[in-house]
């Protein structure tokens, strides 16, 4: 999953609507082979569908041959109703552009038959090939669609109860009444979205910092089904300062750093933005924890490997960017952020050496405690001084700092290896003092 993180709302509202423009022109659809769309509602895409409009006006883009599917539909308000998401997308953007009406999805919240108008959606969506890109919201309590905490992150278009945090926070639309805004919709399920070919979300504003945290720096969890966006190998978040609020700065601070190392001091942002390549198929220029995919960093006479499981943006990062291509001499061939990466001291943690297959280890250290005697000694006396039961043998990390030569080396076999061993190994400074 990516992360990009701009100033504002409107900021991140260009981004993405320039993003779209990008997809749906490198695409070239035609009546034959339509460009499919997935859409949200609320008011976080409502600085996105301005700017599409604009974009349209201004002969940037056309959408004759998208297809359209909305993400869902409050049940028992007529299309006509001022709060339908009919009437949000007939007002905000479709009476605006050149959509031909047969183009355009919207599940139909008045359906006799609610369960028969889902699978009627679904099959549509799979006639239609799927959908191309999905744009998506995300809830205050973490939703995606209204695929409310408790969602399966298996779940198809359904009929669905609304949370109570939904309710109150969409009264705003309902002249601050809850009781005007309905109790069920119809939305498309976790599974619909993932199986989209890419998920843009955009969250803005610091209401929506704590879902935003737990859907990027917490576990994939049906009770934030925005974080199911994990698991998805073109997803890409965008979002404003605020809604980063409660991100931690680690998080950031990495997710910002991909695309100023990629874009560079003489690129433009714009860099960021999906690119065609000569191989007909428009390559997006994907932020994954494993490094941005893009024709530039990717030749094609190398092949960049990138993994599609769900990466911690938190955590492991440098092992993950390591190039598996060589050039004609076998070298392996780095880009530029691997370089740098490669140009690092080499951490003193022994679990990572073995990934950064390094020759240059330190030296062998043993953890063998100078003597065992007095740490159990000073480790018995204090559980009895704080009152807590101790088995005699607990051993804290600061009794092992104190590290010498490890004695075992003097009891191999080969007397060449064990001196070549024992010269090795670090000797325990404080022993020298003592
Ligand atoms: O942008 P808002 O108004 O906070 O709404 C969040 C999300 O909730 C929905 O209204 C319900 O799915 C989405 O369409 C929207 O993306």
């Amino acid at each position: 999953m990516g992360l990009i993180i701009r100033d504002n709302a409107e900021s991140a509202s260009s981004y993405v609507a320039d993003y779209i423009v990008d997809r749906i022109t490198s695409f070239s659809p035609t009546q034959t082979r339509p460009f499919v769309l997935g859409l949200p509602t609320g008011s976080s895409p409502l600085g996105i569908y301005k700017s599409l409009v604009e974009k349209y006006k201004a002969g940037l883009v056309s959408f004759e041959n998208v297809i359209t599917f909305n993400m869902d539909e409050y049940i028992s308000l007529p299309p006509t109703h001022p709060q339908s998401y009919a009437s949000y997308m007939h007002d905000n953007f479709f009476s605006h552009v050149n959509i031909p009406p047969q183009n355009i999805n919207l599940l139909n919240g008045l359906a006799p038959d609610l369960a028969a108008e889902c699978s009627r959606y679904e099959s549509k969506i799979a006639a239609a090939d799927g959908i191309d890109l999905f744009l998506a919201g995300l809830g205050e309590d973490g939703h995606l669609a209204f695929n409310e905490p408790g969602s399966s992150l298996a779940s198809r278009t359904r009929v669905v109860t609304l949370a109570e945090d939904t309710i109150l926070a969409n009264s705003r639309f309902f002249d601050d009444d809850v009781d005007k805004v309905p109790r069920m919709a119809l939305t498309v399920g976790v599974k619909t979205v993932l199986e989209a070919k890419e998920v843009l979300m955009i969250v803005l504003g610091a209401r929506k910092a704590r879902a935003l945290k737990k859907c990027v720096e917490e576990g994939v969890s049906c009770m934030w089904t925005g974080s199911a966006l994990q698991m998805h190998e073109r997803a890409i978040v965008v979002c404003d300062e605020e809604a980063a609020g409660e991100l931690r700065w680690k998080t950031v601070k990495y997710f910002k750093s991909i695309e100023h190392r990629e874009s560079g001091p003489d690129h433009s942002p714009d860099q960021s933005l999906p690119i065609r390549n000569d191989l007909g198929a428009s390559q997006t220029n994907l932020k994954t924890a494993a490094g941005p995919l893009t024709p530039e960093s990717t030749p094609k006479a190398t092949a960049t490997h990138t993994s599609s499981s769900p990466i911690s943006p938190v955590a492991e990062t440098a092992p993950t960017l390591l190039t598996t291509s060589f050039d004609a001499d076998q070298s392996p061939v780095y880009t530029s952020l691997e370089k740098e990466i490669l140009a690092q001291p080499v951490p003193k943690s022994h679990g990572l050496l073995g990934l950064l297959g390094t020759s240059s280890f330190p030296p062998i250290e043993s953890a063998t405690r100078h003597s065992r005697e007095p740490s159990r000694a000073r480790s018995h006396s204090h559980s009895q001084s704080d009152g807590h039961a101790s088995d005699g043998d607990s051993e804290t990390e600061s009794e092992y700092i104190d590290l010498e030569p490890d004695r075992m080396a003097s009891r191999l076999s080969d007397a060449a290896f064990a001196a070549e061993a024992l010269r090795r190994l670090t000797p325990n400074p404080e022993e020298g003092r003592r």
